[in-house]
C-alpha cells in the first residue's frame, strides 16, 4: 500500500468511530478524499478553505463542472476499502448531497469562520492543514482551543497530518511548514482541553520525493471535547 492509500485507510478507520448530524471540514484545500468515508456517517458537511481558488475547485467538483478535478480513482479506492467498489458513483453522489456549504476559514482567527458564527458541530475534521498557518506548537495549541467553540460538548476532533516537516511545494511555490514533533503533539491537545481517544503514528515509507516535501511521518489523532 502507498502512503496515500494508507492515509485513506486510517481516515476511514477514524471516521468509522464517529457519527452525527454535522461535520465541519477545516482547510480542505481543493480536495474531497478525506470526506469519502465521513459522508456515510454524517448528515451534513460544511467544508472550507482559506484560499478562494481552492474553494472554487471544491465548488466545481460539487456541481460536476467539466473542469473539476477528477477524484474517480480515489473514490474507487475508498469504496474498495469499504467493501463496495462497484458503488463508487453512488458514493460521489452521496458526498455531493451531504456537502451543504463551502466556507472561507482562517485558522488564526479567534472565530475561524468570522463573520459567520456556526452552530457547534458533532465533529471537526482537518487534514494536512494546520502546519501551514501555525508557526509553532503554541499557535497550534491556540487553534485547537479556538476549535472548541465549533464543537459540541462530547463532540469529536479528528486531525490527520504530518510529522517533522519543514517545507512543502505546490507546483513551483515553496511553503514553510510548522515542524510538528510527536513528543509535544498530544500535550498540545491536552493543554487545549481535549481528551485523546486515539493517537496513531506511522512512518513515511516513500522517501523518493523529499525535495517536494520533507515530512518524516504521519499522525492521526481522534480527540473529544469533554462534556
Ligand atoms: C498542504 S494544504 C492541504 C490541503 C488539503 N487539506 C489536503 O489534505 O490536501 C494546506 C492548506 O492549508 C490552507 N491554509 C493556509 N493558511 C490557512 C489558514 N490561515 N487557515 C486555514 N487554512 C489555511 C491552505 O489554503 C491549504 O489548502
Amino acid at each position: 500500500m502507498t502512503d496515500k492509500q494508507q492515509s485513506l485507510r486510517y481516515i476511514q478507520q477514524l471516521e468509522g468511530n464517529v457519527k452525527g448530524g454535522t461535520l465541519i471540514d477545516f482547510g480542505a484545500g481543493p480536495t474531497i478524499y478525506h470526506l469519502l468515508s465521513a459522508c456515510e456517517v454524517f448528515d451534513n458537511i460544511i467544508t472550507s478553505d482559506f484560499l478562494e481558488q481552492n474553494r472554487t475547485q471544491l465548488k466545481k467538483w460539487l456541481r460536476k463542472d467539466s473542469e473539476a478535478l477528477d477524484w474517480t480513482h480515489v473514490i474507487k479506492f475508498v469504496c474498495e476499502l469499504e467493501g463496495n467498489r462497484e458503488n463508487y458513483e453512488k458514493k460521489a453522489e452521496m458526498l455531493r448531497s451531504k456537502v451543504k456549504e463551502v466556507l472561507q476559514c482562517d485558522a488564526l482567527k479567534r472565530n475561524p469562520f468570522d463573520p459567520i458564527v456556526l452552530q457547534p458541530a458533532d465533529c471537526l475534521l482537518t487534514c494536512l492543514c494546520l502546519e501551514a498557518p501555525c508557526e509553532d506548537i503554541k499557535s497550534f495549541c491556540n487553534v485547537l482551543k479556538n476549535f472548541k467553540d465549533l464543537i459540541q460538548p462530547g463532540g469529536h476532533l479528528l486531525i490527520l497530518s504530518v510529522l517533522d516537516a519543514t517545507f512543502y511545494y505546490v507546483g513551483d511555490r515553496y511553503f514553510s511548514s510548522m515542524t510538528t514533533r510527536k513528543e509535544e503533539l498530544e500535550e498540545a491537545f491536552r493543554e487545549a482541553g481535549y481528551e485523546i481517544e486515539k493517537a496513531v503514528y506511522a512512518p513515511r515509507n516513500e522517501k523518493s520525493r523529499m525535495d517536494i516535501c520533507d515530512y518524516k511521518g504521519f499522525y492521526y489523532i481522534h480527540a473529544r471535547k469533554p462534556n
